[in-house]
């Protein structure tokens, strides 16, 4: 097997800019694509051999391409990703895998047909921290799991969101595409440092709110020291839904069937915007420091705390004293992609888990967005009797951004 992977990279600006860097290690950058040529004039220096694209479609065209990062705003992961797989790539592709439901049930497809090597960019998944949280729960330390609690600081002062959009447009940068930023996305008017960068992540048009950044990092510990499959049902608290502004908060209910290490239903509930669980729930010591994003797991026996980026406790502490925590190294979870390409191991978040993490994440939006309960039904990719939330899981694209790449 040839031992060098040539790696194209889309999207090389923000989280796009170190993906480039860190698959590159030992392996080989031939192509960079970005709509911002400020950001692929820096990706250029970096990497002169690489070849430059503003269009992620004309650089699918180059021959010498074994496999593909794509670290756009969310709502381009799904289509470039299908259309790079269905070309037979390789492909890591930034979390949440997809902006909507159908779009992370059709990419988990795709990857199973075509046997590629996937990853989606939850990189906490391959530390110890989560390791050892993981493999605590599985060794029924808190006994059986009835309760999860999960939560986030985000949007806060990282971006805004609960906004109207602005009755204006500003001009747009020489240097920005901006038709091949917006994509499969309905055409908006370009405004200054409302979008892009970053700040695209509380437009529904364009990210996924809250939920969808934090959401894939915080639940996986969750979905996998539990096995979760899908939920049963999910319901939504917060402001009035908004159609294009993602809430200022907002707090999910989800119900899963339940698993070994649960009891019979597995309830979780998902706080952001700084809301969290009641604290008399932690059993924690008053000193307690606390976590700006974490989770908490509720067992028969106890509690389990990890944070991003907290290591994992026990409480209440007195019923742990003599607790041994076991012991894991932490893994490089993006050479873990390049490696498993050569035929080295196997990747921690391939989309046959991280699609259906990506679902369950994105069905508390759908849930919140359609303002009434969602009774799931995933194996028919239905939202039985929510007319509202069944609008939710999938979305038109505009014509000609390559959303046929999904179709089967
Ligand atoms: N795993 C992690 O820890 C993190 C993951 N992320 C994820 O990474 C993704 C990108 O987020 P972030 O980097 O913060 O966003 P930014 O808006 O800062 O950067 C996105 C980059 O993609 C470029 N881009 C946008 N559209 C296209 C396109 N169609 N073709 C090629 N390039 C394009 C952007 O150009 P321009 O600058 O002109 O918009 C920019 O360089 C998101 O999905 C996010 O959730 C982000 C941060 C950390
Ligand atoms: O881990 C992360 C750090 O924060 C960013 C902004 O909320 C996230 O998008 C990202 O996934």
């Amino acid at each position: 097997a040839n031992e060098i992977v040539n790696i194209a990279c889309v999207g090389v600006g923000g989280k796009g800019w170190s993906d480039m860097n860190e698959t590159a290690a030992g392996h080989r950058i031939v192509a960079i694509c970005d709509i911002d040529e400020q950001r692929l004039a820096r990706a250029a220096e970096r990497y002169p051999e690489a070849k430059t694209y503003t269009d992620w479609r004309k650089l699918l065209e180059q021959p010498n391409i074994d496999a593909v990062t794509i670290s756009t705003p969310d709502h381009m992961h799904a289509v470039v990703t299908a259309a790079a797989m269905k070309q037979g790539k390789h492909v890591y592709t930034q979390k949440p895998l997809t902006h909507t439901v159908y779009e992370a049930r059709r990419l988990t497809e795709i990857a199973a047909e075509q046997g590629v090597v996937t990853q989606m960019g939850t990189q906490h998944h391959a530390t110890a921290r989560l390791k050892i949280a993981v493999q605590t729960i599985r060794d029924g330390v808190i006994g059986k799991v009835s309760d999860v609690h999960a939560w986030t600081d985000r949007p806060g002062n990282f971006w805004k969101q609960g906004l109207e959009r602005p009755d204006r447009s500003d001009p747009v940068p020489s240097h920005v595409h901006w038709n091949d930023w917006l994509g499969v996305a309905p055409e908006r008017p370009y405004v200054e440092g409302l979008y892009h960068p970053f700040h695209w992540r509380g437009w529904w048009d364009f990210g996924t709110g809250a939920l969808g950044d934090m959401g894939c990092h915080i639940l996986d510990p969750v979905v996998n020291a539990l096995e979760l499959p899908a939920p049963k049902a999910i319901r939504a608290e917060g402001p009035p839904p908004h159609p294009e502004s993602g809430p200022e908060w907002c707090i999910v209910h989800y119900d899963f069937p339940g698993t070994a290490h649960t009891t019979d239903t597995l309830k979780l509930t998902w706080y952001e915007a700084g809301k969290q669980p009641p604290p008399e729930l932690f059993k924690a010591p008053e000193d307690w420091a606390g976590s700006k994003n974490g989770v908490l797991f509720i067992g028969e026996k106890g509690n389990l705390f990890v944070g991003f980026p907290e290591m994992p406790e026990l409480f209440p502490k007195e019923d742990f004293a003599d607790h041994k925590w076991p012991e894991f190294d932490n893994h490089n979870h993006y050479t873990e992609w390049t490696s498993a390409i050569v035929g080295d191991g196997k990747t921690g978040c391939p989309f046959s888990y991280s699609g259906p993490l990506t679902e369950t994440v994105l069905l508390g939006n759908v849930a919140y967005r359609s303002g009434a309960a969602v009774e799931w039904d995933s194996k028919n990719l239905k939202a039985k009797g929510n007319e509202a939330a069944e609008s939710f899981l999938r979305r038109d694209y505009r014509e000609g951004w390559g959303g046929g790449s999904l179709e089967s």
